[in-house]
């Protein structure tokens, strides 16, 4: 049996397991045990790692098994279980993103806000052609990981005759993105509040992205004159971003929480 932990932000929920239960089956074990109706379900796994210094390190692997740079949500999960766990206010946790650092704001166990420093992002405007349906504007904004920004002012988020998720699902996994892109659907609101929906790479449409959060903060902040302060709504709920320069680093908070531990039916 491999014990487990579940936790979520904003219902972007993650399994944390230890590195040393992974034994080299990172995959196919996101693949299992993020099975919605056969194993306990989640969009992911974050494999916890403890270096011999002291230090963290953190593998994500999507629900499909592609392993991912990092996740901002469940980065914050896994600080919200140390927290709990281990009475760790702050920490650093490594992440083929590069390292971020988290601080507990509020401990409210087993429900945590947590600020993250979620690297500098970088923001490109590109527009892409998709055959049969044309071409897609957006931005091309890496935080880590790749993400595709789409601004829509339609009700529903959708756009070109195609609904956020069907339209989300073709840009995710096209050839113009080798290695596959998050996508997210971007309403300007105010000066101070986005929207968004999110289409998640090796998962599918998820109520939040911590790493989506940032990069449509990124590209409302860099290209629609948006405040460097912002409010971003997912379907899940709020967080706050701020990013006071193009150069520097973007701050993340928003909500973890813990549901649950225990121990599941390995491979
Ligand atoms: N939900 C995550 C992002 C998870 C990784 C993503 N699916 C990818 O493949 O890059 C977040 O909160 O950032």
């Amino acid at each position: 049996m491999i014990p487990f932990v579940k936790a979520h932000a904003c219902g972007n929920d993650f399994l944390i397991l230890e590195e040393t239960v992974a034994m080299r089956q990172h995959a196919a074990l996101a693949r299992k045990l993020c099975s919605r109706n056969t194993s306990i379900g989640a969009d992911g796994i974050e494999f916890l790692e403890r270096r011999s210094n002291g230090e963290f390190f953190l593998r994500l692997f999507n629900a499909d098994g592609s392993e991912a740079e990092l996740s901002g949500n469940g980065t914050r999960c896994v600080a919200a279980w140390l927290a709990s766990s281990e009475g760790l206010d702050e920490v650093v946790l490594g992440t083929h993103g590069g390292p971020r650092s988290c601080h507990v704001v509020e401990d409210a166990d087993p429900l945590y806000l947590i600020e993250s420093e979620m690297g500098v992002p970088r923001v490109m405007e590109r527009t892409i052609e998709l055959p049969g349906i044309g071409n897609v504007a957006g931005a091309m904004v890496n935080v880590g990981n790749p993400h595709f920004v789409i601004f829509v002012d339609s009700e529903d988020f959708g756009s070109h005759g195609l609904s956020w998720q069907a339209l989300g699902g073709q840009i995710s996994v096209s050839p113009l993105f080798p290695h596959g892109t998050n996508v997210e659907f971007v309403k300007v609101l105010s000066k101070g509040e986005i929207a968004f929906r999110i289409f998640e790479r090796g998962c599918g449409p998820t109520t939040s992205s911590g790493t989506g959060t940032c990069a449509s903060s990124a590209a409302a902040m860099a290209l629609r004159g948006v405040d460097r302060e912002l409010k971003a709504v997912a379907e899940g709920g709020a967080q706050r971003t701020v990013w006071l320069a193009n150069d520097q680093i973007m701050r993340l908070t928003g909500p973890a929480e813990i549901i649950c531990r225990g121990e599941v039916a390995g491979l």
